[in-house]
Formats: C-alpha cells, structure tokens, sequence
C-alpha cells in the first residue's frame, strides 16, 4: 500500500511522493488501515484532496486480497524543516526559513504578494513572519491596519514584533515617524534595518521557532539588496513581475542577482497578469502574457501562479485587510495559498539538494 501512496503525484511540485522526502505510513489494526503522508510545508488545506486521492488508488487492495473488505483512514500532516544556516544572530536562530519576496523593479505589487503569501503560509498551518524591509516605502502597517503601533522592547535590546492578523511583524514604519526628516531616512533606515534583523524577538525559544519569516524586500537589484540577501542565510527568494517587457527584464536581473550569491529561486510570480472588467467580465492580458513562463522556462525556475489585476486586491490591501484574510475562501486567495505551497515545498526540496553530499568517488 506504500507503493501505491508513493506513486501519486504531489502537486505543489509535480512530482510523485516516492521522489520527495516525504514519510508515508501504513500501519494496521482491527480491521483498519491506517495510512498517512507528512510533506515537508504547509498544506491544512489539502486533507480532503489526499484523503479523496489516496482512497482511489487504494481501492483495488480493499476489494480483493488479504485486506479485502478493511476500512482505510488517512491523515495529512506536514513538519517544516530548517534551513542549515551557521553562524546566525541570536533573534534569527527562532526561524527555520528566511524567504525573500523581490522585484527587479518598483511598484509591481511585491508588497501585496509577500503579505498575501505570509497570510497563506499560515492559512496553510505555519507559524509565520513578516519582516517589511523595503526601506523607502515601509507599506506593512497600511496592509495590515497596524499604523501607529509601536514595537515594545524586552530587555532593553530586542524589538517583540507586533501580532497583526495571526503573523508577526516588524517594519521600518513602526520605527520611523512621520516627522523623520526626509534626509535623516536614508542611513537611519538602513542602520534601523540592520537592527530589525538582528534584535527582533521572533520567537522565546526553539519550540516555538517561526516556520517562515517572510521578508519584504527593497524594490531593485542594486547593493542593498546584494548586501541583505548575503547578510542572512535565505532559504529562497520568490520574484515578483508584471507582465510588461520591462518589469521581465528587470526580473531577470533580480533571478542572476540571488544565483550569484547561491539563494535558490523558488520561482516568478506574475502579478496583475490578466484584467477582469468589473461590468462585463470580459478579461484581457493588458500588460501581455505569458512573459512569466518564458522566463521561468529560459532561466531553470518555475512560475508559482498569476494573480489578476484586480480592484479588490487593490482595496482589500490598501484598507488594511489582503485578500487572503478578507475573502479567505475566495477565488484570489486560493491562488496565493496555492502559491505559497508551491513556494513552502521548493524550499523543502532545496534543503534536500544541500544536505546530502555528493558521494566521494575511491580513485
Ligand atoms: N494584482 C493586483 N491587482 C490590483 N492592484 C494591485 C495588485 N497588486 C498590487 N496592487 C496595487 O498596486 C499598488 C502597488 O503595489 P505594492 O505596494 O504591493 O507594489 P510594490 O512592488 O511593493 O511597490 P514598491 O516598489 O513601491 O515597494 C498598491 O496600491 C496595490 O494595492
């Protein structure tokens, strides 16, 4: 029966369960077969599926044979390895995985993107972060309806992050006030920045270490990019585009920009990529498409999803409540959650990639 769960097909990644790292058991018991898979990221959502999925394949051993006639259960879990990261400050060793959402370039909706994939993280069972460090347009308080809120501060030298919407959340915008002059906003965010990184609370100890903290990266691919993507140990980076030629081309800079510096590219998410015409319902790619699989394809990554170019999106975050937690069984939020798993089990299958090593050949 193991055989037969192991050949179907995981579909966060396309591949059949026998190939990840996944644990299937199969025990039995007064006439039950229990059965159950743990994937290595977050997935509450897809009991059903599994459950529906394992009960087919295994329906020819229950009519016939030795287990002819048992009742069969099924339970999905899941347990989110770490990423092996070395010498890290002390705040970060509470968070298994760093995942950096970048663009190329500015006002594509990365900031939309990383507060709906942290919000889908956790729809999908894991305990997350958010860390906003786009230092010069901190926009995390507006999307979460946190503005004003000030962090606390334990001990005299860590920042408790501030609970908003089941996540844990730190920003230069609760830091910063709006009387900062503009010319002191440059080095005091980046010296703020540094402080964030290394003196926030996000968790008291290992047992409750954040599955995912998910940083809100500055538009661009210049040094402050460089510098933070080499400053932590990522476990990946997710790239936001548009569709339109030049947000492509500047989201290929930002893919060479973490291969460089060895971050798996857990892959490009299209954003705004088709329009729905709220009085007819007539939908059109405006800024083109299919651009995001061209370049998936032509730089070895993948595209996580498309979301549409969409009013409510747009109010729902700007209103301090995106759309995974306003309309959380929507058609939308679906699309993030379905992005974050696909996102969640590259970085599963990334650990795998570095922690075995390459056998040493006997000359
Ligand atoms: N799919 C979408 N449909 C409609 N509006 C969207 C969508 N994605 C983002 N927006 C809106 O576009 C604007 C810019 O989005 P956002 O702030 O996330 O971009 P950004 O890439 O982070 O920008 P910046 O470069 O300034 O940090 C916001 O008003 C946001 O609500």
């Amino acid at each position: 029966m193991a055989e037969v769960i192991g050949a179907l097909q995981d579909p966060a990644t396309d591949l059949p369960l026998d190939a990840l790292d996944a644990d299937i058991e199969v025990g039995i018991e007064d006439g039950t077969v229990y059965t159950s898979v743990i994937l290595g990221y977050p997935c509450d959502s897809q009991q059903d599926d599994w459950a529906r999925r394992v009960r087919a394949a295994c329906a020819p051993l229950l009519a016939d044979g030795p287990l002819a006639g048992a009742e069969l259960k099924f339970d999905l879990f899941f347990d989110v390895p770490r990423t092996e990261s070395g010498d890290v400050p002390e705040s970060l060793r509470a968070v298994k995985n760093i995942i950096a959402v970048a663009s190329g370039k500015g006002g594509v909706g990365k900031s939309t993107t990383a507060v709906n994939l942290a919000l889908a993280l956790a729809a999908e069972g894991a305990s997350v972060g958010l860390l906003d460090a786009d230092i010069y347009g901190p926009s995390l308080p507006t999307m979460l309806g946190t503005e004003g809120v000030r962090p606390q501060v334990k001990g005299g030298k860590f920042f408790v992050p501030v609970a908003a919407q089941g996540l844990k959340t730190m920003s230069l915008g609760y830091l910063l006030t709006e009387d900062t002059p503009a010319v002191w906003r440059g080095p005091m965010a980046s010296g703020a920045l540094n402080q964030m990184l290394t003196q926030t609370l996000w968790a008291e100890d290992d047992e409750e270490a954040l599955d995912y903290l998910v940083v809100d990266m500055p538009p661009g691919t210049g040094d402050i990019q460089l510098t933070l993507a080499q400053k932590v140990t990522l476990a990946g980076a997710v790239i936001v585009t548009t569709p339109q030629d030049l947000a492509l081309v500047d989201a290929i800079k930002g893919v060479e920009m973490f291969r460089k510096v060895s971050v798996p590219v857990l892959g490009i998410v299209e954003n705004m990529a088709l329009h729905t015409c709220s009085a007819c319902g007539h939908q059109e790619p405006i800024f083109g498409a299919g651009g995001g699989e061209k370049i998936a394809a032509d730089y070895d990554t993948r595209l996580l999803g498309r979301l549409p170019l969409a009013m409510s999106i747009r109010q729902q975050t700007d209103s301090g409540e995106p759309t995974v937690a306003a309309e959380p069984a929507g058609e939308v939020a679906g699309l993030y959650r379905e992005i974050a798993r696909k996102a969640a089990a590259q970085v599963w299958m990334a650990q795998g990639d570095g922690g075995v090593l390459p056998e040493i050949e006997q000359g």
